[in-house]
């Protein structure tokens, strides 16, 4: 696996404050976990986060979404499409991910992620913080997120006016073992929103 950035700053130390992370779930009566939403750009990522967050907070569960869109608008907004500018995307938005689910927040992240090598590594900086974390591969064929083509890119990629599209002439690497599978072109959205629920409640995150 390809290492994360090598560090630059030395003598810097851990910092504890007096509150814990038990104490913050006591606070908002549910746990903290990062859900991750992969999958072909118009497979579903955005709609489904969306459909989830409006239905933990109407149980009053505190989730917030964190999207490929968004996020290179602002904070990743010197990144491209290259595999190293993917890489640092994914990079970046796992360790802030990571501090949001820290926060007891239900973290709802939408990213494209194609490569399994950078989804590993999110994993791997929850698995180490002892927090949760869900793959959750939003599936979808090639065929039918085209003909969905929600915001036309579909077609500039293969008018040539995109270069690397996911799908198109840049790889999308399924995941082997996600802990949720959501066929977006045989399931409708009530149904996946129920799954997701359903799956934070059995991991006891949840009530
Ligand atoms: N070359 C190329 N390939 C894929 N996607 C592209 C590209 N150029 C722009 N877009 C738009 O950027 C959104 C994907 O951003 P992500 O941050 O999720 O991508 S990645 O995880 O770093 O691969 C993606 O959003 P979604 O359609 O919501 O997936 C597109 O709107
Ligand atoms: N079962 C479904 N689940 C999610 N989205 C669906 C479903 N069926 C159709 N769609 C449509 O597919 C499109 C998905 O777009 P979007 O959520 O932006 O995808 P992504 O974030 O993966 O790029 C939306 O127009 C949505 O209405």
């Amino acid at each position: 696996m390809t290492e994360v950035v090598e560090r630059k700053a030395t003598n810097v130390h851990w910092h504890d404050g007096e509150v814990n992370r038990g104490d913050r779930a006591a606070m908002l009566g549910h746990k903290g976990v990062t859900l991750w939403f992969t999958g072909l750009s118009g497979s579903g990522k955005s709609t489904v986060a969306v459909a989830v967050e409006k239905a933990l907070t109407a149980r009053g569960v505190l989730s917030y979404r964190l999207d490929g869109d968004n996020i290179r608008l602002g904070i990743n907004s010197n990144l491209g499409f290259s595999a190293e500018d993917r890489q640092e995307n994914i990079r970046r938005v796992g360790e802030i991910s990571k501090l949001f689910a820290d926060t007891g927040v239900v973290v709802l992240s939408s990213f494209i992620s194609p490569y399994a090598e950078d989804r590993a590594m999110v994993r791997k900086v929850h698995e180490e913080a002892d927090l949760p974390f869900m793959e959750v591969f939003i599936d979808c064929s090639l065929e039918a997120a085209e003909e969905r083509d929600p915001k036309g890119l579909y077609k500039k990629a293969r008018a040539g006016e995109i270069r690397g599209f996911t799908g198109i002439d840049d790889p999308y690497e399924a995941p082997e073992s996600p802990e949720l599978h959501l066929r977006t072109d045989q399931m409708n959205l009530e149904e996946e929103v129920e799954a997701v629920i359903k799956s934070l409640q059995e991991r006891g995150i949840i009530v």
